[in-house]
């Protein structure tokens, strides 16, 4: 089939969404280590290694007891005086008869023949080698026991979840030194437009470069690796051999979306022989952006899938994000987003509700994505929309809160609509 004899669809906002999470399966999987695996996803379930914790373990400084007080001191490894049982100590600590009691200290392991632990501050050592207190510990008080939080093999939790830093932090707790992950994206971005400058004052009809400074980042932020910004100004030349030698999983151009005189991303599109999978979405600002899939390097050489292979070779994606500001962010946040996810491995987002603070009209026919602030909170939370929020400006998202998504016709005071956050 011709790549233009089908026409793609020109999907509702939703549906957009949808079909961009849905383009792209996971990339494959790598094993990292803890330092390098913050913002990857989890690419199998992360099973605990190891009870937690892994010894029965003091949870406050002061004496490990056996039975009902008072107690008489034994002598800990520095003696009855000294510090005790340390969190760390090697050695097994010796059994505690009933009636003794040993000094132990926050994370130390609790000695076979413990009842409780006694806070420091709740003991009262009487200067004849025993020990008392006024409130007697119930069995088990300040004893953490092994496997209290887990046992070894426990799914800590599932796969497809994002490594934050309390996920490394749990991860190392349950003793991983590496994490198996999916590969970050990698994404290079093409800013297409003759007008653009990279630095100075705008002047002659030329203006500054306001998306290469911000995509890198925004795509950074949602997780993928940003591989190059590159500036081809409107050379359909030097378009067509950017994205057939790319070596990214995702390819973003900026500008080029429309059917201007020097729009060249579509022709170059049908050239390559890619599959336009969406062209065109009903939302506002942003409508013409663009999801394309790119021949396989097989296809591009004229090659054959290899014998036998079953899965479908992987394919680079490309967004076109349209050249108004605030319409390429609307793409970022419509196409690029769900489809770093998917590639990610990540489940497809569920955006949060808000309610709105005030009247916001409506496009007739498409979804608007309006930049929002929010105000007070709890059930008086609202959100705002921001003045400065045209297609080509970034004044009003540059101080948002997050992005409203406004239903054709709009909406009244107090009606609940999805927000999606910035990704930062
Ligand atoms: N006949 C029609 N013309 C246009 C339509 C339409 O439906 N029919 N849609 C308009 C809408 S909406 C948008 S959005 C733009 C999309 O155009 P392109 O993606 O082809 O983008 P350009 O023409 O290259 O640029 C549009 C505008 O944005 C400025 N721009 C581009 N890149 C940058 C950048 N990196 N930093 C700052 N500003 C940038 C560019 O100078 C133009 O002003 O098409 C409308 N036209
Ligand atoms: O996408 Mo355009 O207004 O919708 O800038």
């Amino acid at each position: 089939m011709r790549p233009d004899a089908w026409k793609p669809p020109r999907p509702e906002w939703a549906e957009a969404v949808t079909l961009a999470f849905r383009a792209a399966a996971p990339l494959p999987r790598t094993t990292l280590p803890l330092d390098r695996a913050l913002g990857h996803t989890l690419a199998a379930p992360l099973r605990a290694l190891t009870d937690l914790p892994s010894f029965d373990t003091s949870a406050m400084d002061g004496w490990a007891v056996s039975g009902p007080g008072p107690w008489e001191l034994v002598h800990g490894p520095e003696g009855a005086e000294g510090h005790g049982i340390l969190a760390g100590d090697m050695s097994q600590p010796p059994p505690l008869a009933d009636g003794k009691a040993v000094r132990i200290a926050t994370g130390a392991r609790v000695p076979a023949g413990t009842s409780a632990v006694l806070r420091s501050e709740y003991a009262e050592p009487t200067g004849n080698g025993r020990l008392r207190t006024a409130s007697p510990p119930q069995p088990g008080t300040d004893v953490r026991p092994r496997g209290q939080e887990c046992s070894k093999g426990d799914e800590l939790l599932p796969s497809g979840v994002l490594i934050t830093p309390a996920v490394l932090g749990l991860s190392s707790a349950a003793g991983y030194d590496a994490l198996d992950a999916v590969r970050r994206p990698r994404a290079e971005i093409l800013v297409l437009g003759d007008e653009l400058l990279p630095s100075g004052l705008p002047h002659d009809g030329r203006i500054r470069d306001a998306l290469g400074p911000m995509v890198g980042p925004w795509l950074a932020a949602l997780g993928a690796e940003v591989t190059a910004t590159r500036r081809l100004g409107d050379d359909a030349e030097a378009l067509h051999e950017a994205i057939a030698t790319t070596t990214a999983d995702v390819v973003l151009t900026t500008g080029g979306t429309a059917a201007g005189p020097v729009d060249h991303l579509r022709p170059t599109l049908r050239r390559l022989g890619a599959e336009l999978l969406v062209q065109g979405v009903r939302v506002r600002p942003g409508h013409p952006m663009l999801l394309a899939a790119l021949p396989d390097e097989a296809r591009k050489a004229g090659r054959p899938a290899p014998e036998g292979s079953e899965r479908q070779p992987r394919r680079t994606h490309l967004v076109g994000l349209p050249g108004n500001p605030l319409a390429a962010l609307s793409g970022l946040v419509t196409l690029a987003a769900p489809l770093l996810r998917a590639l990610a491995g990540r489940a497809e987002p569920v955006p949060q509700q808000a309610a709105l603070g005030e009247e916001v009209p409506g496009h007739p026919h498409d979804t608007r994505l309006v930049p929002v602030l929010r105000e007070g909170s709890g059930i008086r939370a609202r959100i705002r929309p921001l003045r400065f929020a045209g297609p080509a400006m970034l004044r009003g998202i540059a101080s948002a809160d997050a992005l409203a998504v406004i239903p054709p016709l709009g909406a009244a005071p107090g009606t609940d609509v999805p927000v999606l956050e910035l990704p930062w």
